[in-house]
C-alpha cells in the first residue's frame, strides 16, 4: 500500500505525557473529521483543528511502500544521538492509512512507535503509543490505550463522558482559540477539582518550534 504524507519532521513532543521528548513527526495527508477547507470548517464533525494537513509540505509526498516511508523516517533522527528512535505519527488522521506493515518497517527501524488519534478507527496493532482524542459526538472505535487527551472545553464530549475508558493517563489540553486563556484556567481549575486529570500544555507552540 502507499502512503500520503504531508510533512516529516524531527522536533519535541509537544503535548502530553511524552512532553519533551524528541521525536521524528510523520503528518499524514487526509482526514475523516473535516476536509481540512476553511469553507468547510463550520460544518465539519471537528471545527477546532489547528493543523494543516492537505497537500505537501516539507519533506512530504506520495510513498510506495512501508520500507520507503520508513526509511525516509529513520533518515530525521540524528546519527549516534543515543536514545531510543522515537516517532509520532499524526495528521490529520493517521490511522487511515497507518497499518501493521508500516509499524513493522518502523520497529525494523529501531523506533518506537507512537499514534496521535481522533480514535473514531480502531487501531492496528503493535503501537507502543496510542493517544486519543476524542471530538464532539463523534462515535469512538479505539477506546483502549496509553493517553486520553481530550481539547477541553467541548459541548458535545466532557471529560465525564470519558472518565470511564481504558486508559492510563487522562489529560486535558485547553483549546487553542480565541478564548485561549480563558480555557486554559478551566482546564487547570477542572484537574485540580479531578485529579485524576492532568494538564497537556502544547509547549511546541510557545517554544515557536514545530
Ligand atoms: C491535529 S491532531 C492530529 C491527530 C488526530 N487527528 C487527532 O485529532 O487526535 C493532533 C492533536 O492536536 C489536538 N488539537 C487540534 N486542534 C487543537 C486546538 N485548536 N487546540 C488544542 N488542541 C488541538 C488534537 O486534539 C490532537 O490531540
Ligand atoms: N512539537 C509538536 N508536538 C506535537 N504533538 C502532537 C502534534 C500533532 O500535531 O499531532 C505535535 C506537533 O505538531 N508538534
Ligand atoms: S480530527 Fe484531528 S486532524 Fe482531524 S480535524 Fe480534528 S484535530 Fe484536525
Ligand atoms: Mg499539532
Amino acid at each position: 500500500m502507499s502512503y500520503t504524507v504531508k510533512e516529516i519532521f524531527y522536533s519535541l513532543q509537544g503535548e502530553g505525557h511524552h512532553s519533551g521528548r524528541p521525536a521524528v513527526f510523520c503528518r499524514f495527508s487526509g482526514c475523516n473529521l473535516w476536509s481540512g477547507r476553511e469553507e468547510d470548517r463550520a460544518r465539519a464533525q471537528c471545527t477546532f483543528c489547528d493543523t494543516d494537513f492537505v497537500g505537501v509540505g516539507p519533506d512530504g509526498g506520495k510513498f510506495a511502500d512501508a520500507q520507503a516511508l520508513a526509511r525516509r523516517i529513520a533518515g530525521h533522527w540524528p546519527a549516534q544521538g543515543g536514545g531510543t528512535p522515537y516517532v509520532v505519527c499524526t495528521g490529520g488522521e493517521p490511522l487511515l492509512q497507518l497499518d501493521a506493515l508500516l509499524i513493522d518497517a518502523l520497529h525494523a527501524q529501531g523506533f518506537e512507535v507512537a499514534v496521535e488519534t481522533n480514535g473514531t478507527l480502531p487501531a492496528p496493532r503493535g503501537l507502543d503509543w496510542i493517544c486519543v482524542s476524542p471530538k464532539g459526538k463523534a462515535r469512538l472505535a479505539q477506546t483502549w490505550g496509553h493517553e486520553l487527551k481530550l481539547v477541553y472545553p467541548q459541548a458535545d464530549c466532557t471529560p465525564e463522558q470519558v472518565a470511564h475508558l481504558d486508559f492510563r493517563h487522562f489529560y486535558l489540553q485547553a483549546l487553542d482559540d480565541p478564548a485561549h486563556p480563558e480555557h486554559q484556567q478551566a482546564a487547570l481549575d477542572y484537574c485540580l477539582a479531578h485529579p485524576r486529570w492532568k494538564l497537556s500544555l502544547q509547549t511546541h507552540k510557545w517554544l515557536r518550534i514545530r
